[in-house]
């Protein structure tokens, strides 16, 4: 099927967080957006050329990893990250009108978002039934069809399908946030901006001691400071997995480039993931002694041992 540039695609139905944190970027408008049913949806519409782009959910800062992004990003027909959004968290209790919180015995959501919201439950609905959905907006959805008494979502939700927000405001951390990314197909890396992240997929070589060692110390030995690591099983057997990892700066930045160089040469499989602004604006602490220009002059300077010169007082 040929590649429509025009379309972007993301985990929905209408009325997921995914949606309203695609709402504040270009693409919105820019594209012709359609939901998807599920991570895995998302990222096939782009494999196989419906979409150009996909935005998913990749993490909460309350419950960590949304593991089916990262599973699939690990598997599956390579894809790269062209941007990625922040967006605070807080949720509505969702009812049919009418519903009172007294009438409430089953409730739904999505899974990071009970893990949100689990606290506030204990206290409020002890003894209503979870069941989760493949998303918020589902949830609503499966609300407004009487599946459930009540759905946690964004409070954008409740327009689009009838309902009425209970009660706004939940959130057992006051400041969640979740991150989102954009995803296309490989394509040319966007140049740096200066405050820039990193992503790959990493596979040990071999399962043995220091081997995770020997992967951070790539990053550490080049003064490169890895936002995030997050180990997944390989699904080929207990105790094998990959690693994810978000690092600091922007592939043609010679730290970062020469560390993924590490990695490629004592991993068994690497999969670059992209380089993109940091949605948090965030410049790397830097070293002058790690910039661009001092990986080039002492580069230099061993191209003048080798000739020889690498002695000369003014070098
Ligand atoms: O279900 C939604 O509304 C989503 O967009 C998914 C998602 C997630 O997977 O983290 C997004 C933000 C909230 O943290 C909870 C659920």
């Amino acid at each position: 099927m040929p590649a429509h540039p025009q379309r972007c695609t993301y985990l929905g139905p209408e009325g997921t967080f995914t949606e309203a944190a695609l709402g504040t970027l270009p693409e919105a408008v820019t594209h012709e957006v359609f939901p998807s049913d599920s991570v895995a949806g998302a990222l096939d519409a782009v494999r196989g050329g419906e979409a150009a782009v996909a935005l998913v959910p990749i993490e909460n800062s309350v419950e960590g990893a949304v593991t089916a992004t990262l599973d699939e990003l690990a598997t599956g027909r390579p894809l790269t990250i062209r941007r990625e959004v922040l967006l605070p968290i807080s949720f509505a209790l969702l009812v049919r009108p009418g519903t009172t919180l007294d009438d409430v015995k089953s409730v739904t959501g999505h899974p990071v978002t009970q893990a949100q919201v689990r606290r506030w439950l204990a206290r409020h609905l002890p003894h209503a039934e979870w069941e989760s959905a493949a998303s918020n907006g589902e949830g609503a959805r499966l609300v407004r069809d009487g599946r459930f008494d009540c759905a946690f979502a964004g409070e954008f939700a409740a327009r689009r399908y009838g309902l009425e927000a209970l009660i706004t405001e939940i959130n057992d951390a006051p400041d969640a946030m979740t991150r989102f990314v954009l995803l296309g197909r490989p394509g040319r890396i966007a140049a740096p901006t200066g405050m820039d992240k990193t992503s790959i997929v990493v596979w040990p070589a071999a399962d043995e001691p220091g081997a995770l060692l020997a992967l951070l110390a790539e990053w550490a030995v080049r003064g490169v400071n890895l936002l995030r690591i997050e180990s997944r099983p390989t699904g080929e057997g207990l105790g094998r997995y990959s690693f994810s990892i978000d690092a600091e700066g922007h592939v043609t930045d010679r730290p970062v480039r020469e560390a993924l160089m590490g990695l490629h040469r004592i991993s068994s499989r690497i999969r670059f993931l992209g380089s993109y602004a940091r949605a948090d604006r965030t410049a790397p602490a830097t070293d002058p002694r790690l910039a661009n220009h001092e990986f080039a002059r002492s580069a230099a300077w061993v191209a003048r041992c080798i000739d020889g010169i690498g002695e000369h007082p003014e070098l």
